[in-house]
């Protein structure tokens, strides 16, 4: 296992869709913002401003890290957990750069290909809400990630994301178009495309959900269930509005990863 030692240090979660930020201090986390992925030059800059021990908030405008101090001194260490190796490549000239590995976490039973993000994510949810604990992560792709009271891996899924769902079919279709899921379930009966596409897709992932979350029940009856990602908050009004005594034990917490990250810092 690694140990984190940070007074400010910076994590990074590299998802499909985007870059998701964090700033420690110790093992507080003072911010979290997200960002685009980054075209190389911007990473160039990042890096030799850091090196010099310069923050350079100003790439990041309208962001959660503007709002605070920091003062410039010694390079800033880099936490880097990626799913995306060309992504991961932009960052490793960068001599402060620690990229966090599976075998650095304290979880048994992991498979050589699971996702950091994922592992990282239900490792933070079992610090904070105990374990066993299943994630959902709405992200690029949709996983469920559940982990036993030991702390070893029990397994989980894999589905595409709201977006790519959405994405897959005006792509790979004719008629289809571009539309976007609305904060409210849709009816289920539709007499229009856009509302035909909105139902199809939030009532099918809506079911598959609440199917993965029964399920976990009937195995682990008092587990905690935390959901995260980019959609976590459509996914939870959606389950309020069908399922809601099933939508009141569910806790959403957009800081997973970071939580993950944090339980392995020094002052932790
Ligand atoms: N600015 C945004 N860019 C991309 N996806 C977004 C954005 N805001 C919300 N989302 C939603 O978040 C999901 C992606 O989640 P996210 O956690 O950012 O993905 P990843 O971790 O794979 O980069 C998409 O399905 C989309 O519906
Ligand atoms: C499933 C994922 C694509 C999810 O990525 P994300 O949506 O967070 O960008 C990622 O966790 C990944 O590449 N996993 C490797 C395969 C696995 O977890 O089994
Ligand atoms: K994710």
């Amino acid at each position: 296992m690694i140990i984190v030692n940070c007074d400010n240090c910076l994590g990074l979660m590299i998802g499909n869709s985007r870059l998701h930020w964090a700033l420690f201090t110790g093992a507080t986390l003072e911010a979290a913002w997200d960002t685009d992925h980054l075209p190389a030059l911007v990473v160039e800059q990042l890096i030799q401003s850091w090196q010099a021990g310069e923050w350079k908030t100003e790439l990041f405008p309208d962001t959660q890290i503007n709002a605070i101090q920091i003062p410039n001194s010694t390079p800033i260490p880099l936490y880097v957990a990626s799913v995306v190796p060309v992504q991961t490549q932009l960052w490793q000239t960068y001599p402060y750069i620690n990229v966090i590995t599976l075998d650095q976490l304290p979880l048994h039973g992991l498979y050589p290909t699971l996702g950091i993000d994922r592992a990282l994510a239900v490792l933070g949810a079992g610090e904070n809400l105990g374990f066993p604990v299943l994630v959902i992560d709405g992200g690029t792709a949709l996983t469920f990630t559940g982990v036993d009271a030991q702390k070893r891996l029990v397994g989980g899924a894999i589905l595409p994301g709201l977006r790519l769902q959405i994405q897959s079919l005006t792509d790979r279709t004719a008629a289809l178009p571009k539309i976007e899921l609305y904060s409210e379930m849709p009816p289920r009966w539709a007499l229009n495309t856009v509302e035909a596409i909105q139902s199809g897709v939030s009532y099918t992932v809506l079911a598959g959900v609440k199917d993965f979350i029964e399920s976990w029940w009937q195995e682990f009856p008092e587990s905690k269930i935390a959901i995260t990602g980019g959609d976590r908050t459509l996914l939870l009004v959606y389950l309020q509005a069908k399922f809601p005594n099933i939508a009141a034990k569910v806790i959403a917490d957009p800081h997973l990863i970071f939580w993950g990250m944090q339980s392995l810092t020094i002052n932790n």
